[in-house]
């Protein structure tokens, strides 16, 4: 597990100049992501942000145009020519309001349709990326907590990215068309707009890294606070909440983490607030100066009166672009932290499963390969302790293994690194002779059939509860209810209303719940779909099986693994003394070895063990 996030020193100055210089270089990638999206969305978002952009100048310089008209027309005692012509403006002033409000319209809605693509392209990509992490990453917290904020992120920050880089394009253009205006009637007025407007835009920036450091430092206890909602709201819990009474507790946790949060967000609204509050009264100021300043030049006759309104529209609105300008950019600064984390997720290195010679060895096919550990040992990543130490095992074609030991011995880590969801850490392993690391992983799992200690209820048809176990026969029914049998589900199946087509589970409607048996059966007739399987693996399969149930299970089981190997993993030493080779686990190490005649001739743990569980059946 990666060690905690570091609680809040705020970066100096110079590493957060340095911080916003490369998370600026997110841009391109983004906007890779956004072309892909939708080419086509692009260019017309592209195209509309262009035309937006113009508009205000020319209504506002229409504006003017109309009140200068007004007054010469007022002055000539109301010339019909000037009258019609002042009409004629108000009616160009409205059909540019018209093309504004349609331009406005449509950008909103291609922003949707933007949402809508680029929102699934990246959770697409964020799937995708899930399927090729390794267990290892997600036994990770660390990876886990990218995974979660790429996740929360991904329909919003992007697109968000985006748009706000629309939207400094369309400011800027703006601004100019502004400024030829401004600077006609008083270059001095433009320095103003630009000197009070730069403390919005510092005062943006430095609370934007905050909120990032805030959501980015909180994803591991946001995970816990979704932990204990889900404590709390999962079917699954619901007996032990009411039996022991842990609802105060875990909503106790709830509130105090959510106040915690709580408080820092209040913390930081309350500043953007102060901020937004005194800048807002620094930006009226300047407004206020400025206009007594060109009215008072109206009132002297230097400048027409459709001047006077026409520079204060544009100020007002340009102040208002240029702050739009600067927030964009605080926020850009936001939604490129964020993107950083996504692309940090979407990067994370994998392949370490790819085979180390090409192209990777393949052990014939069928029952006759035997499996070899050869002094392996095995440290979970940045652990210390190892959960394997110098196990040497070898399996002959046809041979059955149990592995027995206490909990935490390393039985599950074995079958880990024999299906290589982790590598031996020193020692190799090898399948019919070849090193597992120089087989294709996929080729190597296709040969196993397992079902895992905590193996899946997925909440779907019984049919493909069961046809998962080998996807190819999916609709094989035949398939299925040959896998049924063997795995002893037929009798469950049979007593369900729509058989093969129930619906399992509560989670969706009409889903039928099944006692902890039943699935288990369903998971182990799972893992006979794999009919050509040249391995089993059962991980304590009988944990929830009734004693007739197990014993049933376990001849068929024999049966059916006859030619093949089978390991074993179980805390039932009726089931244990049936395999041919017995190991006992004790801290990561095989402390015995044998068939069940020798190992309890040698009367060392499994003989104390045996003895143990036999005494209580007797007793
Ligand atoms: N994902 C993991 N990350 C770190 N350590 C782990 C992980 N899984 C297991 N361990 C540690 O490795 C050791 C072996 O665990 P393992 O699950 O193999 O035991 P086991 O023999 O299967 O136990 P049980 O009978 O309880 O299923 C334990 O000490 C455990 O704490």
């Amino acid at each position: 597990m990666a060690p905690p996030l570091p609680s809040a020193p705020p970066p100096s100055l110079k590493s957060r100049l340095k911080n916003a210089g490369s998370l600026f270089r997110q841009l391109p990638g983004t906007f890779r992501l956004f072309w892909q999206a939708s080419p086509k969305l692009a260019v017309v978002l592209g195209v509309l942000t262009l035309v937006a952009a113009v508009l205000p100048a020319a209504i506002a310089y229409v504006g003017k145009l109309i009140v200068d008209g007004v007054v010469a027309a007022s002055k000539e005692g109301g010339a019909e020519v000037l009258r019609s012509r002042v009409l004629g403006l108000v009616g160009l002033e409205f059909g540019l309001m018209l093309g504004s409000a349609l331009v406005d319209r449509s950008l909103a809605l291609t922003r949707e349709l933007l949402r809508a693509n680029l929102g699934n392209l990246l959770n697409e990509r964020i799937l995708h990326k899930a399927l090729e992490l390794e267990l290892r990453h997600f036994e990770d917290s660390d990876t886990y907590d990218k995974m979660q904020n790429a996740r929360r992120e991904a329909n919003s920050r992007p697109l968000s990215l985006v748009m706000q880089a629309f939207t400094i394009v369309r400011n800027l253009v703006t601004l100019s068309t502004y400024a030829v205006l401004l600077v006609a009637l008083s270059p001095w007025s433009v320095v103003v707009l630009v000197a009070a407007s730069i403390p919005a835009f510092i005062a943006e920036a430095r609370l934007a890294a905050a909120g990032f450091r805030l959501y980015s430092w909180r994803a591991p206890e946001g995970r816990k606070l979704n932990y204990l909602e889900w404590i709390l709201t999962r079917d699954n819990h619901v007996k032990e909440v009411k039996l022991f009474g842990l609802g105060p507790l875990v909503l106790g946790r709830y509130r105090t983490l959510f106040q915690k949060f709580f408080s820092e967000d209040r913390a930081l609204a309350l500043k953007r607030m102060g901020w937004g509050l005194g800048l807002g009264i620094l930006s009226l100021g300047a407004f206020y100066g400025c206009y007594a300043f060109v009215a008072n030049r109206a009132a002297t006759g230097t400048i027409t009166v459709g001047d006077m309104v026409l520079y204060l529209s544009v100020f007002r609105q340009g102040q208002a672009a240029f702050q739009g300008i600067l927030t964009s950019i605080g926020s850009m600064y936001e939604d490129a932290l964020f993107m950083s984390n996504l692309f940090a997720y979407l990067e994370i290195p994998t392949g370490s499963e790819q085979p180390r010679v090409l192209p990777a060895k393949s052990p014939p096919r069928g029952p006759g390969n035997a499996i070899e550990l050869r002094d392996v040992s095995f440290r979970y990543p940045g652990k210390e302790a190892w959960a394997l130490r110098n196990v040497t095992l070898k399996l002959q074609p046809g041979e059955k293994l149990a592995l027995v030991g206490e909990n935490g011995a390393g039985k599950s880590t074995l079958v880990k690194l024999l299906l290589r969801l982790y590598e031996p850490t020193e020692g190799s392993i090898l399948y019919g002779g070849v090193d597992i690391r120089d087989m294709d992983v996929a080729d190597l799992r296709s040969r196993f059939g397992a079902v895992f200690q905590d193996f899946v209820r997925y909440q779907f048809s019984v049919a493909e509860n069961i046809g998962l176990g080998h996807v190819p026969a999916l609709e094989d029914r035949n398939r299925i209810v040959r896998a049924a049998d063997l795995g002893g589900a037929s009798p469950v199946i049979t007593a369900l209303p729509q058989q093969y087509d129930t619906m399992l589970g509560g989670w969706f409607e009409k889903g039928q719940e099944l006692s902890a048996g039943q699935w288990q059966k369903l998971a182990v007739a799972r893992a006979f779909m794999r009919e050509d399987a040249e391995v089993l693996i059962l991980d304590e399969p009988t944990a929830s099986i009734d004693a007739e149930a197990e014993h049933a299970l376990f001849e068929r089981f024999q049966a059916l693994a006859a030619d093949r190997i089978a390991i074993v993993i179980s805390h039932r030493f009726s089931t244990v003394r049936m395999a041919d080779q017995i190991a006992v686990l004790h801290n990561g190490q095989v402390e015995e070895l044998g068939s069940h005649d020798a190992l309890m001739a040698k009367d060392g743990r499994y003989a104390h063990l045996f003895n143990l569980q036999a005494r209580g059946y007797r007793d």
